[in-house]
């Protein structure tokens, strides 16, 4: 796999949500503080009943074959094995299936965040692959750099015996006046379409397109034209997959568009919140109060690893500025950093260096660290008006926790009237509860956190999963 580093901003970007509406912490007491030491335990160490709901039909993760039925090589099985997968998930056993059969067809597939539809289509591109030909065959999409980044190394893992090759397609990582021949190439719709223009990436041979979070780039209208622009130079039988944890009505049309006549998986609105992340909110008199409860959050709890998500790039370095003065250990990413720096901050984060990530919408979808157990909207995700409440983003955010079974927690911060009914129109889309924090009693309030983040049938995958980046990263 030919990764090449970058040194500028990313054109590539998810939006990032614009808005702006962003804190007095009382003293600790000796006695208190020993208290909260009893209280701050790194809680999130899993517990191994994976193997028990992926036998309950009611769980996403349920599936009654196994990945030798599916019909994949030895060498993927292998790959499987490697990323120690024992069982299909849901939308793998359901998916795979309908993926591998020919003729090819399409496919709009969705399931809860953290349920594998990554390798689900990772699997399936793979199994197309004709590993006697070097050059381009399927081709993924993704709205970030981050995401796309992971994706890459999951087809490095799972196709690592296969002898897959790969190659990273965002700004820079494609070396210039070399055409591109690596089997799978996946990257960020601008710097694809690009290389598509400027004849650096054949598209003769591609099979298959796949584009991840697919209601968020279709959505947008820069990314969306461009997902467009790339699939019109597409060979004109491509076999399409979208994916994503959700797909609004408004997307839907688009999707049908860009995926015509696909098999479709889709879910219930009912279905689409993932049990294990219990959501919890606090309620607060204004900025400084929420920054002030922050503040003492982070002092009273070890959290395993967590993202504060802000509205904008100006917010997260503020806040990154203020609690590293405080003594808190905090990194931050947006997209107004440049790729080198990006990638430094998503690895040490992701290999557990650092513990806690400040960060934009950047980042809201699709990234999978396993050790995330909070999640915290600082500012609740609202669309560019700035005022609706944008449920989707909501999802993808509190889907940074809970990954394929395991518990998590997710704290709202609500300030105002506006943020309130926000809140409020969440819990009513998604017909689910946030339940209130008390924050004038901080040891309840801490121990509260505390047993949920250990409790809950929900439990994690039997081992950690094997999730690096790709070669020569
Ligand atoms: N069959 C499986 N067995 C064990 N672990 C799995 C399996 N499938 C996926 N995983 C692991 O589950 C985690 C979540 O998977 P993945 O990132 O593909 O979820 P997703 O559905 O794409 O999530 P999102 O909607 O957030 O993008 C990953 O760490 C992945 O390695």
């Amino acid at each position: 796999m030919a990764e090449s580093s970058s040194k500028t901003s990313w054109a590539d970007d998810v939006q990032e949500a614009e808005m702006t509406r962003a804190a007095e912490s009382s003293n600790q007491t000796a006695a208190e503080e020993q208290k909260h030491s009893e209280l701050v335990q790194n809680e999130h160490d899993v517990n191994v009943t994976l193997a028990d709901m992926q036998a309950d039909p009611n769980s996403p993760l349920y599936s009654i074959k196994s990945f030798q039925e599916l019909g994949l090589s030895d060498e993927l099985q292998q790959g499987l094995i490697l990323m120690r997968f024992s069982r299909p998930s849901k939308i793998q056993e359901r998916a795979l299936p309908l993926l591998m059969k020919d003729p090819p067809t399409n496919l709009i597939g969705q399931s809860q965040s953290g349920t594998g539809k990554t390798a689900a289509f990772v699997l399936a591109m793979l199994s197309r692959v004709d590993l006697t030909r070097n050059v381009p065959q399927g081709l993924c999409l993704a709205p970030s750099r981050e995401l796309a980044r992971q994706i890459l190394a999951v087809f490095d893992n799972m196709g690592s015996f296969a002898k897959v090759t790969t190659q990273f397609a965002v700004p820079l990582a494609v070396e210039r006046g070399k055409t591109i021949d690596a089997q799978i190439v996946v990257g960020t719709p601008g710097t694809v379409l690009d290389c598509i223009k400027r004849r650096v990436l054949p598209t003769r041979d591609i099979r298959m397109i796949c584009l991840d979070e697919a209601d968020n780039m279709l959505d947008q209208q820069g990314l969306g034209d461009q997902c467009f622009r790339v699939k019109a130079m597409m060979p004109k039988d491509i076999q399409v997959l979208l994916f994503s944890a959700t797909f609004p009505q408004k997307v839907i049309e688009y999707a049908d568009r860009f995926a015509p006549n696909a098999n479709k998986l889709t879910l219930k609105q009912e279905e689409l919140t993932v049990d294990g992340i219990k959501q919890l909110y606090i309620d607060c008199e204004g900025d400084e109060e929420k920054y002030e409860i922050i503040k003492k959050l982070y002092e009273l709890m070890v959290i395993g690893q967590s993202v504060i998500f802000v509205k904008k790039r100006e917010n997260a370095n503020e806040l990154h500025r203020r609690m590293t003065a405080d003594g808190h250990a905090v990194s931050s990413l947006h997209g107004a950093f440049d790729g080198n720096e990006r990638d430094k901050v998503i690895d040490d984060f992701r290999f557990g260096r650092t513990k806690v990530l400040i960060s934009t919408n950047v980042i809201a979808r699709g990234i999978d660290v396993a050790s995330v157990s909070l999640v915290v909207n600082y500012d609740l995700p609202t669309l560019p008006d700035h005022v609706t409440p944008d449920f989707e983003t909501y999802l993808h955010r509190i889907g940074r926790t809970g990954r394929f079974g395991r518990v998590g927690a997710s704290v709202s911060f609500v300030t105002d009237r506006t943020s309130w009914q926000q809140m409020d129109a969440i819990q009513r889309h998604f017909n689910c509860t946030m339940t209130r924090i008390d924050t004038s009693d901080w040891i309840t309030a801490a121990k509260h956190i505390r047993t949920i983040l250990k409790s809950g049938k929900s439990a994690a995958a039997s081992s950690e999963q094997f999730m690096g980046v790709g070669s020569g990263n």
